[in-house]
This record gives structure tokens, sequence and C-alpha cells, in this order.
């Protein structure tokens, strides 16, 4: 089977610089030679041309929004192709606004699609709600069907319809939600295991409750939005929004070993590697540790 890779070198979702250059540090770090390995053609589509748009105004609270609606139309066209011609979709960040444009295109090819979200965050604040204006904190938002009455359309995503719903997604490593979030989360009973659950069940029976959640026969592609914040942070270092108390290594690689024996992965994004935010050091731990626990995606067995 095949692997489209596609390298988003955006970071105008969020203020740090540096978030664009995540495609090239996992390039560089040896990602597509390790997921060659696993008896995948992998092909290269090398990076989304990303416009800069002078004079992108905040609309409202929100910050550079033509910037994100621009760079996440062309990404949504991208990953509705790759997907399909039948390659499984690996998106590159960026920042997490990627989300938009990957999982809008996503469904364009793959209508009944799950959303499963690996993150600190929940990244579902809408224009309204979100504390910084920041739109990597925002893409769910966009995208869920019942929150498009909540807040009026902006500036540069006309194109953007809301495309899954909100018991689409399940939310796993979740330790820093704003108020909002918390009550959109409790309002719509949006499966949410966050660390405090993880610790509580373990990550063996998380993953068997939220897939058995998500799609009870098993059916259905998975789109992984994987955030490297998700992570603790002495693992992955180089991010922009790090928080303590994040999953380590192993439950990493153990998620990503279930998702891959569904069978049904059909599209990841590996987002928030930031390399001007940590030391060299901190950059090759964060490249190889995000390196060995995405490998599990594509069939990387630890039992050899
Ligand atoms: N919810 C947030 C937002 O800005 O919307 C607020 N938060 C930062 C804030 C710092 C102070 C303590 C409370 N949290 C970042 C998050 C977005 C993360 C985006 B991701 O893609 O990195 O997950
Ligand atoms: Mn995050
Ligand atoms: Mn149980
Ligand atoms: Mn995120």
């Amino acid at each position: 089977s095949k692997v489209g890779i596609l390298g988003i070198p955006f970071s105008k979702g969020q203020p740090k610089g540096g978030a664009e250059m995540g495609p090239e540090i996992l390039r560089r770090a040896g990602l597509v030679s390790r997921i060659k390995r696993f008896d995948y053609q992998v092909v290269d589509h090398g990076d989304i041309e990303i416009e800069s748009i002078p004079g992108d105004k905040p609309d409202g609270n929100v910050k550079n929004p033509r910037s994100v609606g621009r760079a996440n139309k062309k990404i949504s066209d991208k990953v509705a192709s790759i997907v399909k011609s039948k390659e499984l979709c690996l998106n590159l960040g960026g920042d997490h606004s990627i989300a938009i444009g990957s999982i809008h295109g996503h469904c364009r090819a793959e209508p009944g699609l799950v959303v499963v979200w690996v993150d600190a965050h929940a990244d579902i604040n809408t224009p309204l709600s979100s504390p910084s204006g920041n739109m990597h904190g925002m893409p769910l938002s966009l995208l869920v069907k019942e929150l498009a009455d909540r807040f009026s359309p902006v500036e540069g995503f006309d194109w953007c319809k809301p495309c899954i719903h909100v018991r689409d997604i399940v939310y796993i490593g979740l330790r820093d939600v704003d108020e909002g979030e918390r009550w959109i989360i409790d309002q719509f009973g949006i499966p949410a295991y966050s660390m405090q659950e993880i610790d509580k069940m373990g990550i063996k029976e998380v993953m068997h409750h939220a897939l058995k959640n998500l799609d009870p026969n098993g059916t259905r592609p998975i789109h992984l939005s994987f955030d490297v914040d998700g992570l603790d942070p002495t693992i992955t270092p180089s991010t922009g929004t790090p928080v303590l108390g994040g999953l380590n290594i192993r439950e990493g690689q153990y998620i990503m070993e279930e998702l891959a024996n569904t069978g049904r992965l059909s599209a990841i994004d590996i987002v928030e590697v930031n390399p001007l935010l940590g030391s060299e050091k901190d950059n090759m731990v964060t490249a190889e540790t995000t390196i060995s626990v995405i490998e599990k995606c594509f069939g990387s067995k630890r039992g050899g």
C-alpha cells in the first residue's frame, strides 16, 4: 500500500516563528526512510506552496485569518486528491491550524471518517471563545456542524463548510482545556480521555473504549491528528505550547499500534514541531520521539 507525504510549512495559526520548519526537521531526521522499512510505497508530494498575504489584519480577534484560510483551502484540495488516489495521506505540519484543511479535504474523499485527536489541548475554541485569537486553537470549531451557527464566518473561510459531527471526534491526552472548550465538550458530550482518565483507566482501556465509542462496527476511515505536545514535554520539548504531565513514549507508541491494528488509518497530521524553540539536542529528541511514535502507524512492531 501507498503513503503520500505532504509537507505543510505553515505557522500563521500561532505567533511563534519556526513551526513552518516542522516538515524539514522531520524529513532530515529520516522519517521517509523509516516508513519505507514497512512495505509501504512512499509518494513524496513535497511541500505545499504557502503564499504570504500582506496586510492580513485580524477578523475580530482572529489573527492572520486570510493567510490561514488561503493555506487551508490549498491543503484541502491536495489532501482530497491524495486520499482519492488511495494513498494514506501523511501531513507534516506546521501548526495545528492545518488540520482545518486536512480534515476538510479528507472528508471530501471519505465523508464517513472519524477523528482521533491526540493533544494536550482541545483545539475547539470558536473565534468568540478563543483567549488568544490564534487559529491553531480553533480548528475543530470550524469543522463541526453543531457549532456552525455560533459564530459568523471567518474572513478567508467561505470555502470551508463544516463536515464532521462532534460525535465523530475522540480526544486523547487533554490537560490544558479552556473554559469555553470545556463547555462545548460537556454540552455535546464529546468523548475526551484526559491524562486523568489515562492514569485512572490505563492506555489499553482508553484505546479500547475510545475506538468502540467512535466506530462500534469498525468500518469507518480514521483521521489521526497528532499534536506532538500531546506527548510529555521532556520527550517533545521543541513545541510551541508545552504542558507538563503528558503521554510517555510507550503510551504514544501503543496508541499508534492500536490505530494501525484497525487497518483503517486514512490520513495523519503530525503538527506543532518547532525547532526554533529548543536546543539542538531538544530538536533531535523531539524528532526521534515523533518518528518512533508515528512509525507504529505503519506497522512497526516493538516485538519485531
Ligand atoms: N486553548 C489555547 C488557545 O490559544 O486556544 C490556549 N492555550 C494556551 C494557554 C496558556 C496559558 C494557560 C492556558 N492555556 C493554547 C491553546 C491552543 C493550543 C493549540 B495547539 O495546536 O498547540 O493544541
Ligand atoms: Mn496542543
Ligand atoms: Mn472496559
Ligand atoms: Mn493542537
